[in-house]
């Protein structure tokens, strides 16, 4: 049952690689024919992946640029590589976003550009609306991002800062067609919200964004220049149209978990597996519990820790010790139980989540390991690792947010 909870992950996780994603896409939406050349423009932390990919179906002259975290930064013979700062914006990503800009003003009607788009895009080319300064980006990011604001909600705000999202790119792009391939890192696939939807209409208007800041008591906490900017009237000119196209998903990870079992019945309990980790904990477990034939339950989503310690570990590995502690006392069969992040990576360390068993408790109290302090101090990354329950794949290049499987069998099946 562990090795086949494993190898639901790993699917899971190939189903989300970008080149992958891009080439399933191809088969059934080829690219059409450039009268004039190809823009190919490649944002977001799957950048280089996505465009190494899509170059090889692209035919006719062809000007390639992709933008990328720093750490992911490789080279791809014709094309422009640059790297830039995640989670706050910095420099380079202004420069990246500029030529950007500079990329697509030159797009002449014959021309056709394509746009890569992945999560991370958001913080990667930050291009400061007229008025406004990088400084201010920067500071609006960190107020962002402490606030409590789900991605929806600190996106809406971005894109009405900035000249390349909510939409922004089709404007520089304009006349030339967009075809956009957008892998998504967002739970629900809401377009609009991957990298702040450069490609797509924005999540609302400026003024709901202003009203969103203000609900939240954080409006006078950004610079004057932003407080000034999301006052002034927005530019309601119709967007030009663009095509785009989901190619990666959590949910299309989840399918791909579902069709690859074998021996338990596959159902998919959940695709937005989210809020504190401990609730879904609970919610797993009571599915759990209502199972009468081996089942393999499959969840997706994306959960969140209340930090009260010290320790280390993510909301995957937090999620399995919970599941580990709980699940002896709550359910009476033989499970077992994977949580893992699709980019390899939970919280600050080098596992991707947790696997653990119905055994897993009787091995950490051999082990003289103390699952319940642990917990208390965040620190499931100790509590699983001295029972080898840690599931480490290494960073995957690809992040569809995380998935969980619960694969049960009832005693008397
Ligand atoms: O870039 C972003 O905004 C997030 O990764 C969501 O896509």
């Amino acid at each position: 049952m562990r090795s086949l909870a494993r190898s639901m992950f790993d699917r899971a996780i190939s189903a989300a690689d970008p080149s992958l994603a891009v080439r399933r896409h191809l088969m059934t939406h080829p690219f059409p024919h450039a009268d004039g050349r190809w823009i190919a423009i490649a944002i977001g932390k799957a950048a280089p992946a996505m465009l190494t990919e899509a170059l090889q179906h692209l035919s006719g002259p062809v000007s390639a640029l992709g933008v990328t975290h720093h750490e992911n930064v490789q080279a791809i013979e014709g094309a422009e590589i640059m790297t830039a700062g995640h989670p706050v914006p910095d420099r380079a990503g202004q420069a990246a976003a500029e030529r950007i800009i500079e990329l697509l003003s030159q797009a002449g009607p014959d021309d056709r550009v394509l746009a890569l788009i992945s999560g991370g895009g958001s913080a990667l080319v930050p291009a400061p609306a007229p008025g406004l300064s990088l400084q201010d980006k920067q500071i609006t990011s960190r107020v962002l991002l402490e606030s409590g604001l789900d991605i929806n909600q600190m996106n809406l705000v971005r894109q009405h800062l900035s000249r390349l999202k909510g939409g922004g790119f089709l404007r520089h792009a304009a006349p030339a067609p967009v075809t956009a391939l957008i892998l998504s890192d967002v739970i629900g696939d809401d377009l609009r919200a991957i990298a702040s939807g450069p490609t797509v209409s924005p999540l609302g208007s400026r003024a709901e964004a202003l009203g969103l800041l203000k609900d939240a008591g954080i409006f006078e906490r950004l610079p004057q220049p932003v407080q000034a900017h999301l006052q002034q009237q927005q530019d309601d000119t119709p967007l030009p149209e663009a095509q785009n196209h989901l190619v990666g998903s959590n949910g299309i990870s989840l399918d791909a978990m579902h069709d690859g079992v074998r021996g338990f019945t596959p159902r998919i309990v959940s695709r937005s597996l989210t809020g504190d980790v401990a609730d879904a904990a609970g919610t797993i477990l009571e599915a759990a519990r209502q199972v009468t034939e081996a089942t393999a339950l499959i969840f997706g989503g994306e959960t969140t820790v209340r930090i009260r310690g010290t320790g280390r570990g993510g909301r995957n590995q937090e999620l399995a010790l919970r599941i580990a502690l709980a699940g002896p006392d709550r359910l009476d069969s033989d499970w077992v139980f994977l949580s893992g992040g699709t980019d390899g990576r939970d919280g600050p360390t080098d596992a991707a989540g947790g696997l653990v068993d119905a055994g897993t408790m009787d091995r950490m109290v051999a082990a003289g390991v103390d699952a319940k302090a642990l917990l208390e101090n965040n620190d499931s990354y100790a509590a699983l690792n001295a029972v080898d329950d840690l599931v480490i794949t290494g960073a995957t290049g690809t992040n569809v947010a995380d998935v969980q499987v619960m694969l049960v069998r009832p005693q008397s099946v």
